[in-house]
C-alpha cells in the first residue's frame, strides 16, 4: 500500500477532480462514509452502535467536514451524537445547540459522558502551531481518559497537530486511540514521535478510482502483498525444491545466533540448512539443532585462506548465504569474508548464492574503505541504526526519526543494495530508491538474537528463489507479525520474548498472511 506525503494526497485530490469529476464533497461524503463504516466494523466488534455516546470535535476544514458526514451516518445508526464546532464554541447535543453563558462547563460535560471523542479538528491541512484554545480543548480529553481507561480517542485522517509529512506534533496533539486514514497512510505516521500518537491504524476508501495511483515510491508492507510474494509450494516438491542455505554464522562466544538464524531459515520453508562451523562448534550445533547439515571448516585459527576455501568449496548448488551473526571480528574472519565476497562476485548470476550480511558481518565491512564496492548484486545487508552508523562512516542514525528515510534511499542507492535499516518501523531501501516500510513494531523484539532469526529467514526465503528485495519484505513482515503471535499465545506484552520463542510461530504467519488487512 502507498504511503504519501501531504503533496502527493493534494495531488491525487486534483487529478481526481480533474480526470474524474470526484470534487472535494464527493470525496468527503466517501470519507465520513467510510469513516463510520470502519468504526463500526473495526471498533465495536463487541458493542452494538445503539445507544453509544460519542462526542465529535470539529475543525475548521474538510477534516471537520469528514467527521460531520461522519457524524451523520452515525446518528442514522442510533448513536448519541454531540458536536463541538472549535471555531465558533457552538455544541450541539442530540441536535439541539446548547445556549447558556457556560457552554465550557456543558462541554466537560459531554466529554465526561463519551465513550468516544472523534478528532476531526485537523488534518493534512495543518500549517502552524495549534492555538492555545485548540490545544485547551484537547487537553480536556487527555485529561479525562487518563482518569478513565474506558474513553478511546479516535482520530480522524490523522491526529491532530501531527506533521503529516514529518511525524512531528503539536504540543496539543494528543494521541489517538485509533486512527482512521483516509486512502492513504501518511509518511509522518511510521517516525516518531508521530507513531506513538496513530495507535490502532485503518485505512479509509475515499472511491479514488484504481488507476489513480500516487506517484510515491514509498510503500507500506501489508500481509495481502507478503502472501502474494510468498513463494509456491506446489504438491510435486521435494527439499531441492526450496532451496539451500549455507550459514556462514557463530563462533565462541556467539554460538546461539547459526542455531537461531538456521532454525528460521528452515522455518520460512528453505530446503535444507547447512551451517558452515569448525570440529570444535559441532557438537553444540549437532545437539541443538538435528535439522541441520554441516559444512566443516579450519579452527578458527587457521590460515584466512584455508577457512574461506573449505566454504567456497562447499558452497555449489546453494542458493543463498548468510554471513555475519556471531562470527567475531578477528582480522582472520575478515580475511575469510573477503575472499568469499571476491569468490561470489566472480560467480554468474544463476550460480551465485544471494548473499544476506548481518551483524559481525556489516561490523567487518566498515572497517573497510569502500566496502560497498566488494559486494556482489542483490546483496541484502540488515544493520541496526549502530551498524549503520558505522558503515556510513561514523553518523549518529536515528532509531525511529524521519532522517533515517533519507539516509536508507541515498545509502541504498550510493551501496547499490538491498538495505534493511531496522528500527521500530523498519525501512527497506532498494537501489532503484523503493522504499518499503514496516508499520509494526513490538518491543518485546528489543531482545538478543532477534536480529539472527530476521537474518535467517531472509536467507530462507531467498533459498526459495525469492527476489531480494522481496525476501527481505516478507521476512520483516513476518518477523514481527511472529513475535505478535508470542505475546499472543505466550500472554506476554512487552517483555520477556526469547528470540528462540519466535521459532515455532514462524510458520504460522506464513498462512496467517492471507487475512490480514494491514
Ligand atoms: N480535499 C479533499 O479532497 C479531501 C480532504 N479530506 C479531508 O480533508 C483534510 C484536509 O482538509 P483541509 O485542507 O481543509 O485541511 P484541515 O481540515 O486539516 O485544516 C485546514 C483548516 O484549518 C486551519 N488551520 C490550519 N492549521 C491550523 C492550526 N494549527 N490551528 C487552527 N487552524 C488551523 C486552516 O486555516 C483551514 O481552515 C484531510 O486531512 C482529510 O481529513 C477528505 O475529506 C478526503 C478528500
Ligand atoms: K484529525
Amino acid at each position: 500500500m502507498h504511503i504519501v506525503t501531504i503533496s502527493e494526497m493534494r495531488e491525487l485530490e486534483a487529478q481526481a477532480e480533474s480526470r474524474y469529476g470526484l470534487t472535494s464533497p464527493i470525496l468527503m461524503q466517501n470519507a465520513g462514509k467510510s469513516a463510520a463504516d470502519l468504526f463500526e466494523a473495526h471498533l465495536l466488534p463487541t458493542y452494538s452502535l445503539k445507544g453509544l455516546k460519542v462526542l465529535f470535535l470539529i475543525g475548521p476544514g474538510n477534516n471537520g467536514g469528514d467527521g460531520l458526514v461522519m457524524a451523520e451516518h452515525l446518528e442514522h445508526a442510533g448513536v448519541l451524537i454531540s458536536l463541538y464546532y472549535w471555531k465558533d464554541k457552538k455544541l450541539v447535543v442530540a441536535g439541539e445547540q446548547q445556549q447558556g453563558p457556560d457552554i465550557h462547563e456543558a462541554l466537560k460535560t459531554q466529554i465526561h459522558n463519551a465513550d468516544y471523542v472523534i478528532d476531526a479538528l485537523l488534518g493534512t491541512g495543518r500549517s502552524r502551531p495549534m492555538p492555545e484554545d485548540m490545544r485547551d480543548l484537547l487537553a480536556l480529553v487527555k485529561t479525562e481518559r487518563e482518569q478513565r481507561d474506558d474513553l478511546n480517542v479516535v482520530a480522524i485522517d490523522l491526529p491532530s497537530g501531527l506533521n503529516a509529512d514529518t511525524g512531528e506534533v503539536d504540543p496539543g496533539s494528543i494521541a489517538a486511540n485509533t486512527t482512521i486514514t483516509l486512502a492513504y497512510p501518511k509518511l509522518g505516521f511510521f517516525f516518531f514521535p508521530g507513531r506513538d500518537y496513530i495507535g490502532d491504524l485503518a485505512v479509509g476508501d475515499i472511491g479514488l478510482p484504481d488507476d489513480l495511483q500516487p506517484s510515491s515510491k514509498t510503500e507500506m508492507i501489508t500481509g495481502q502483498q507478503v502472501h502474494k510474494l510468498l513463494p509456491e509450494r506446489p504438491l510435486n516438491s521435494n527439499k531441492g525444491t526450496f532451496g539451500k542455505v549455507m550459514l556462514l554464522c557463530g563462533s565462541l562466544p556467539y554460538p546461539g545466533s547459526a542455531f537461531l538464524a538456521g532454525s528460521s531459515a528452515a522455518r520460512v520453508g528453505a530446503g535444507l540448512v547447512t551451517l558452515a562451523v569448525t570440529e570444535k562448534m559441532l557438537p553444540f550445533y549437532a545437539s541443538s539443532f538435528h535439522e541441520a547439515t554441516f559444512a566443516i571448516l579450519p579452527e578458527e585459527d587457521a590460515e584466512s585462506f584455508d577457512r574461506a576455501n573449505a566454504l567456497i568449496e562447499k558452497l555449489a548448488g546453494y542458493k543463498a548465504l548468510l554471513v555475519g551473526p556471531g562470527l567475531g571480528q578477528s582480522a582472520n574472519t575478515r580475511e575469510v569474508i573477503l575472499q568469499v565476497l571476491e569468490h561470489l562476485r566472480s560467480l554468474p548470476d544463476k550460480e551465485r548464492p544471494r548473499l544476506v550480511i548481518d551483524a559481525d558481518g556489516l561490523n567487518n565491512l566498515s572497517a573497510l574503505e569502500r566496502w560497498w564496492t566488494l559486494l556482489p548484486k542483490d546483496t541484502v545487508i540488515t544493520p541496526h541504526p549502530g551498524e549503520m552508523g558505522r558503515l556510513s562512516a561514523g553518523i549518529k542514525v536515528s532509531g525511529g526519526n524521519i532522517e533515517r528515510l533519507e539516509l536508507a534511499r541515498t545509502k541504498a542507492r550510493e551501496w547499490q543494495v538491498n538495505l534493511v535499516l531496522k528500527g521500530s518501523c523498519t525501512i527497506l531501501a532498494n537501489p532503484e530508491g523503493k522504499i518499503r516500510i514496516n508499520w509494526w513494531g513490538n518491543p518485546a523484539l528489543a531482545t538478543a538474537g532477534t536480529g539472527d532469526v530476521l537474518a535467517g529467514m531472509i536467507s530462507g526465503f531467498l533459498a526459495q528463489g525469492m527476489p531480494s528485495f522481496d525476501a527481505a519484505t516478507a521476512a520483516v513482515y513476518l518477523h514481527t507479525a511472529a513475535a505478535d503471535l508470542v505475546n499472543e499465545y505466550m500472554n506476554i506484552e512487552r517483555a520477556g520474548l526469547l528470540a528462540s520463542d519466535l521459532l515455532p510461530y514462524i510458520p504460522m504467519t506464513l498462512v496467517n498472511t492471507e487475512f490480514s488487512e494491514l
